[in-house]
């Protein structure tokens, strides 16, 4: 198949992405603060500034019961759980289906009083890695979105600020088989999820709001989306 214009980007990306989520917040360099802590779930942000504006890189672990790393990246991947989920979401649209695993999108997201509404332009792919580290274990799973120019939806035109962001969701399976040998159930897998993510605001907004808005919505988003896929799966077969 002919390959499209953004593949080469968007598999650099995704394998650099991926190199990332995998290393522990010890070997992610310094200056990692963990700020939200609930349960298993534990969220470090890095304090960084861009031309003044605030980018903070995100970095959150969690592991869920009951559920894999494909059912995670398959709920965060498809557009039609996306307004079940993303409380933040205003409007979503998908400009381009590039392959059943590669997607373009546009959405605007909430106005954050006192800044102006903020939009996003990207592309996002879903991937099964191969388990180099553990030939038979179980696979990993990612969902790498980053932004991209569309020039069919030039920045900065509307009334909406775009925004830029790096975004990986990395997924890794557990099972562990029940002694007695008898069928898997959800009782016996759990899911590693590895969450990092850059957002640059596009344009000026004061760094305390901003840091106060990611300080308040990044765990509300986790654990929303997190029970979200226990809920959808729970009574459904397990999707490895
Ligand atoms: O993981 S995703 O790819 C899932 C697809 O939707 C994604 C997550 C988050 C965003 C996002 C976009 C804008 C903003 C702000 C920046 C200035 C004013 C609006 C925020 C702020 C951080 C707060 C936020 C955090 C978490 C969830 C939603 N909101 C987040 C975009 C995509």
């Amino acid at each position: 198949a002919v390959q499209h214009r953004l593949w080469p980007e968007i598999d650099k990306m995704v394998k650099q992405q991926v190199a990332m989520a995998r290393m522990g917040i010890g070997e992610c360099g310094t200056g990692w603060q963990l700020f939200a802590e609930d349960g298993e779930m534990k969220m470090y942000r890095r304090e960084e500034e861009v031309d003044g504006m605030v980018v903070d890189p995100l970095k959150a672990v969690h592991v869920v019961k009951g559920i894999t790393g494909h059912e995670v990246c398959h709920y965060f991947f498809s557009p039609k759980y996306r307004y079940d989920w993303e409380t933040t979401l205003e409007h979503m649209t998908v400009l381009e289906t590039i392959s059943d695993d590669t997607l373009m999108f546009l959405q605007t997201h909430k106005r954050i009083w006192p800044a102006s509404q903020r939009e996003a332009v990207f592309w996002s792919h879903m991937r099964k890695l191969p388990n180099d580290q553990d030939r038979d274990g179980p696979d990993m799973w990612t969902v790498v979105n980053n932004s991209t120019e569309d020039p069919s939806h030039p920045a900065n035109v509307g009334k909406c600020v775009r925004i830029y962001l790096t975004v990986c969701l990395l997924c890794q399976t557990r099972v562990h088989p029940p002694k007695d040998g008898t069928p898997i159930t959800r009782d016996n897998v759990s899911c590693k999820i590895t969450y990092c993510s850059v957002v640059n605001p596009g344009g000026w907004a004061p760094a305390s709001v901003l840091r106060a808005v990611y300080k308040r919505e990044y765990p509300k988003f986790l654990k929303r989306f997190t029970t979200y896929v226990i809920n959808q799966t729970k009574s459904k077969p397990i999707m490895f």
